[in-house]
């Protein structure tokens, strides 16, 4: 018999790169000494459905998943099958795990209020964004934001379990399905990024603690829109110009956001005449991401305020955002004063 010294890596952290999604969510439970393993399931759950859209987003060209579904969802977007399916998937995921009590959705009109009488959280959810990506084969994901209810766990879901400000989150995170598949999340202690093994079906341990640079060299807008802009964004966008940054946009949040929480830019979705209070979501896009962007050192604002500081006033509220690199972030809240002057 060969015996191997147990010798954890130099990091010095408890988990090394490599380390499986389930076994981090299991050392990670105990940084909470309350903890009773409930979020830690939810976490769980969503792991499984981001795995089952995982195989449908990589054959979407095979099999006839690809396209409109025919429908307008409430944002008056016409709905992709994928957006369908996706909300089916993790709809599914949130409801059998029995911690949810409630979910708001991209794809909902309404709050699913899950008649769960022992369900301590309430989910908000971007089931598939940047569908207009996806028949195009460029990277898509899915957002996801987790709040502990405020009234007693069995009374009835009120207006406060659900419009809850950012900053009350518990855990926010997304799925990145790109030519990797990554999970990245928070759950208050730092950032950490998995990447799927399809072969094993596994999320690993790729990106431990990440930390977002605090300037960057890449600005990331539609600058289709840009005889829509404010003067404050105009004049930011031009001097990014001026200093030669790089114009990267794809299309999805999720993969501007992750690219520029690992290479240093910042992501601009402005107020335009079109969406005159921005186009992103504030509970199923913009909170998620502002908290993972916060837990990383990085910044989000709508330009005056942090997004975790909005308190929300209807489901499917926009806001301009303004996210990424911190030092990058507070210079365009200083061009948007100055332009007010
Ligand atoms: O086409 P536009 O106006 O640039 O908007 C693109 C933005 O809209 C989104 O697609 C909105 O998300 P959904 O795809 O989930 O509706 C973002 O992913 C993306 O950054
Ligand atoms: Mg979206
Ligand atoms: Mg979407």
């Amino acid at each position: 018999m060969r015996i191997l010294p147990y010798a954890p890596d130099q990091s010095g952290l408890a988990y090394s790169v490599g380390t499986t999604l389930d076994r981090f969510i299991k050392l990670k439970q105990s940084d909470f000494p309350f903890a009773s393993g409930e979020l830690s399931q939810l976490l769980r759950d969503i792991a499984l459905a981001a795995k089952i859209v995982n195989r449908e987003t990589t054959r979407a060209g095979l099999s006839n998943i690809g396209g409109a579904f025919g429908q307008v969802n409430v944002q008056g977007e016409e709905q992709q099958k994928l957006d369908v399916i996706a909300n089916i998937r993790f709809m599914r995921a949130l409801s059998k795990g029995g911690e949810v009590c409630a979910i708001v959705s991209e794809e909902e009109d309404s709050v699913i209020d899950l008649q769960n009488s022992s369900g301590k959280y309430v989910v908000a959810i971007d089931p598939l964004d940047g569908s207009s990506n996806i028949d195009v084969n460029i990277s898509i994901g899915t957002i996801f934001s987790i709040y502990r209810r405020k009234t007693t766990v069995g009374s009835p879901i009120l207006k406060e379990d659900i419009m809850q400000a950012g900053r009350e989150q518990v855990a926010a995170g997304y799925v990145l399905y790109g030519s990797s598949t990554m999970l990245v999340y928070t759950t208050g202690c730092g950032v950490n990024g998995f990447t799927y093994e399809n072969s094993l079906g596994e999320f690993f341990l790729s990106h431990p603690d990440i930390k977002a640079p605090e300037t960057g060299q890449i600005y990331s807008v539609n600058e289709g829109s840009q005889l829509e802009w404010e003067q404050g964004i105009l004049d930011y966008v031009n001097q990014c110009k001026r200093e030669k940054f790089s114009a990267r946009y794809t299309g999805s949040l999720v993969a501007d956001f992750h690219r520029n929480l690992l290479k240093g830019g910042i992501y601009l979705y402005p107020a335009t005449e079109k969406n005159p209070s921005g186009k992103l979501r504030l509970l199923y896009e913009a909170n998620a991401l502002a908290y993972i962007a916060e837990q990383a050192g990085a910044k989000a604002t709508d330009g005056h305020q942090r997004i975790l500081d909005i308190i929300p006033t209807s489901l499917h509220q926009r806001t301009p955002l303004f996210t990424g690199s911190a030092k990058m972030v507070l210079e365009v809240e200083k061009f948007l004063k100055a332009s007010k002057v």
